[in-house]
């Protein structure tokens, strides 16, 4: 059964946006836990614009499902992940100014790059992932560094299912073949949505885990839009019937 890991990025997002602690990652990290999700992920980036690295510190000590930091392995990102010793770490090349990840490893480039800081984190018992794109020459060379899982990059995925493309999963499900034939497991993730996600997984086999956090908070805002108005509504008329 493929587990579902949520990325809390954009719970930080909120948060950061008053300067004060509401929403308080570490509180829904562990609603969301207790709503049935498998995993908690986080992405901190070098500007700490969401995530802080002191919440991959919080985290670590509450979330009692999979814990999954994501993110470029710079020296502090490796110190990090060292430090808190998530369940898995996932290896993303994003650059410093990246709005969003918008890209795969390298992997043949960064061959030897990747070798050396994944066999550093699985020494420290921790589970590795690079973040890559459907080519078979990029997947072939992260089986060779040691890597446990690939996470597949679902962004064109998604924007072709969007325009109702459907053949867009066809080198996902390629991918996926190939890294089960390479001893690799499969995570995927990137503007996975609930309107995506059910087609991507019956097209994927052997899908250990999809990481989400985007839309998984955009449609918790509208699917809970109604009911939130509804009762500020009705604490407005108790008020006001108690004057
Ligand atoms: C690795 C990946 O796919 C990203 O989606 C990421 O983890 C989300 O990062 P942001 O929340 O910073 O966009
Ligand atoms: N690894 C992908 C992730 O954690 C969430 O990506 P998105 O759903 O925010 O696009």
């Amino acid at each position: 059964m493929t587990k579902l890991s949520v990325n809390v990025n954009k719970i930080a997002t909120l948060r950061n946006s008053r300067g004060a602690d509401f929403p308080n990652v570490v509180k829904v990290s562990t609603d969301i836990e207790s709503f049935g999700a498998e995993g908690i992920t986080i992405h901190p980036r070098p500007d700490e614009r969401h995530i802080r690295y002191k919440d991959a510190y919080d985290l670590k000590k509450i979330v009692t499902t999979e814990f999954n930091i994501e993110g470029n392995p710079i020296p502090k990102f490796i110190d990090l992940v060292l430090a808190t010793k998530p369940t898995q770490v996932t290896l993303v090349p994003d650059a410093v100014d990246a709005v969003t990840s918008n890209a795969g490893w390298d992997t043949i480039k960064n061959q030897d790059f990747l070798k050396e800081v994944i066999a550093e984190f699985k020494a420290n018992g921790i589970r590795t992932s690079v973040f890559i794109d459907t080519n078979s020459k990029l997947i072939e060379a992260a089986a060779t560094t040691g890597a446990d899982r690939i996470e597949l990059y679902t962004e064109d995925f998604a924007t072709q299912y969007a325009k109702g493309n459907f053949e867009g999963v066809k080198p996902y499900t390629q991918s996926a073949v190939l890294a089960t034939e390479l001893g690799l497991g499969i995570n995927a993730g990137h503007d996975l949505s609930l309107d995506n996600i059910q087609y991507f997984t019956e097209n994927i086999p052997n899908l250990l885990e999809v990481s989400i956090g985007h839309a998984l908070i955009a449609e918790s805002l509208y699917l809970g839009l109604e009911n939130v108005v509804n009762m500020y509504k009705h604490k407005l008329k108790v008020g006001n019937s108690k004057k």
